[in-house]
């Protein structure tokens, strides 16, 4: 035998017994040993490698593990459940489900204070004894479930000391659900309030999936970033402009991130403001960690120039110039946590001074219903994922400008789906229509305009051709 030929056979000999041995480790190695097994193998890798990693496990005996609840609380609050990532319902003990938004084995990765740290969910089976009615023992099989949370070696203080501590104090501060958020509404120089009980949340609210992520992941930065920002020396705010057509969601998404965050909301209607005196009065009675919302921006000030002595009709008694004193003056710095939303239906009548970046740090655009933001809001009414209606449906929602708002009314016309989808599509069908006579009847019109310019061009030209001496000269 040649020396390649022996080195082929030796190979082929060691990949065999690898398989054998793989296939004897799976075939009768039982389940939860292998599992201890693999777990051991991992420690002692992880004793090697220059990563340290712990698990999490679901339960501690009989009862549920809080470091756990409120770890996968805390990463299914980051990764918005209609991503591509797979979602899950896993019931707890004390009968609250919890939308998982982690597929078992998905790796994630939370940026904490710069660091990275990667969670991976895993499951395994457990044979549970149980006792039938018959008296007879019988078997059950369960599912639990870990966490693994890893980073390199020289952050396991960090995430041990700090990071750990942290998720389980968000996780205390936000599962109290008995606690209510409250709407604030100014009126004079006070602020009252009323419960707030509005249901959007990420999940609901339809629209571009990366910019929903996008936001989700500003704000959970934000929440997270206290010492980030004492050492810029910056206040601890964060502002965004929403804008778009109405109808397209910018107050669902104030609601949003409000109970995204828990924090309470100031609606601060500007007309209601005295002057600038007042503004500063309302922001000194606000609290921490709340959004301050000014809806319609456009039409609370003079939204073109900062002076309040200008010629315009309408005399505001908040200028501009108080406005953005309220937004990050001296005065804004004296509590922390707080996010500032405008919402305008015309950005581009907006002063740039109230735009600019540290003022509105994200733009956002709540634009005209998309095929996905469709699917979305039948997901939310309907809880289905697939209809033979869909088709139709998004070709026409990709032709006309209709808002998430009409869509919504549409399906919740009936709490049958093939009746509310059935209304929808003709609704869309009839819009449809309209829209190409519209056009028809422009187009008429416009040829008739044409015809009107050439009679009356034409008219001009005999008219000149009279009158003209050179022309009769040329006759
Ligand atoms: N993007 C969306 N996702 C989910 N629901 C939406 C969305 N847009 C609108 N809706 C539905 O339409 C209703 C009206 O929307 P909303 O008031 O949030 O729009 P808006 O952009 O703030 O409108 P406006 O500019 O007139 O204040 C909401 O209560 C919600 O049911």
């Amino acid at each position: 035998m040649s020396s390649g030929q022996g080195f082929l056979a030796t190979t082929a000999s060691i990949a065999a017994s690898a398989m054998l041995a793989r296939s004897l480790f799976y075939d009768f190695i039982p389940e939860d040993v292998r599992n201890s097994m693999l777990s051991q193998i991992k420690i002692f890798q992880n004793l090697l490698s220059r990563e340290f990693s712990m698990v999490i496990h679901d339960k501690e005996g009989l009862t549920t593990n809080n470091v756990y609840q409120a770890s996968m609380t805390y990463l299914s609050s980051l990764v918005s459940s209609h991503s591509t990532q797979c979602v899950q319902v896993k019931q707890f003990d004390d009968d609250k489900s919890l939308v998982i938004s982690l597929d078992v084995g998905q790796t994630f990765i939370d940026v904490f204070e710069g660091i990275q740290f990667k969670w991976c969910l895993h499951c395994s089976k457990n044979n549970v004894t149980t006792k039938g009615s018959d008296e007879n023992f019988s078997y059950m099989v369960s599912n639990s479930y870990s966490l693994e949370l890893s980073c390199k070696k020289e952050h396991k203080d960090k995430a041990l000391d700090v990071y750990l501590p942290w998720i389980m104090n968000w996780w205390n501060n936000t599962k109290d659900q008995n606690t209510i958020l409250k709407l604030f509404l100014n009126s004079y120089d006070t602020w009252n309030s009323v419960n707030l009980h509005h249901p959007a949340t990420f999940d609901t609210i339809a629209m571009d999936q990366e910019l929903k992520q996008t936001i989700i992941d500003d704000l959970s930065k934000f929440i997270k970033c206290k010492d980030y920002y004492r050492s810029i020396g910056k206040t601890w705010k964060r502002g965004y402009l929403l804008y778009g057509p109405p109808g397209t969601g910018k107050s669902s998404l104030v609601a949003a991130i409000a109970n995204f965050l828990n924090f309470n909301i100031y609606d601060l209607d500007l007309a209601q403001v005295q002057g600038n005196l007042h503004l500063k009065e309302l922001l000194i009675q606000m609290t921490n960690k709340s959004v301050i919302v000014i809806e319609d921006i456009d039409c609370s000030i003079p939204i073109k120039n900062r002076d309040s002595n200008d010629s315009y009709n309408y005399r505001p008694k908040v200028t501009l110039s108080g406005l953005l004193n309220f937004v990050d003056g001296l005065w804004s710095s004296c509590s922390e946590q707080r996010i500032i939303i405008f919402t305008t239906n015309y950005k581009e009548q907006l002063d740039s001074a109230l735009l600019r970046h540290g003022r509105m740090d994200m733009h956002i655009y709540m634009g005209y219903c998309s095929p996905s933001m469709f699917r979305n809001l039948v997901f939310n009414y309907h809880h289905i994922e697939h209809h033979s209606l869909f088709e139709q449906i998004e070709a026409l929602i990709k032709e006309l400008e209709i808002t998430p708002a009409t869509v919504s009314e549409h399906l919740l016309r009936s709490d049958d789906v093939d009746v509310a989808l059935q209304g929808l599509l003709k609704f869309l069908q009839l819009s449809k229509q309209e829209a190409l006579d519209k056009e028809k009847e422009k187009e008429n019109k416009d040829d008739e305009n044409k015809k009107d310019e050439e009679k009356k061009d034409e008219k001009n030209k005999m008219k000149n051709d009279k009158t003209d001496p050179d022309t009769d000269d040329d006759i």
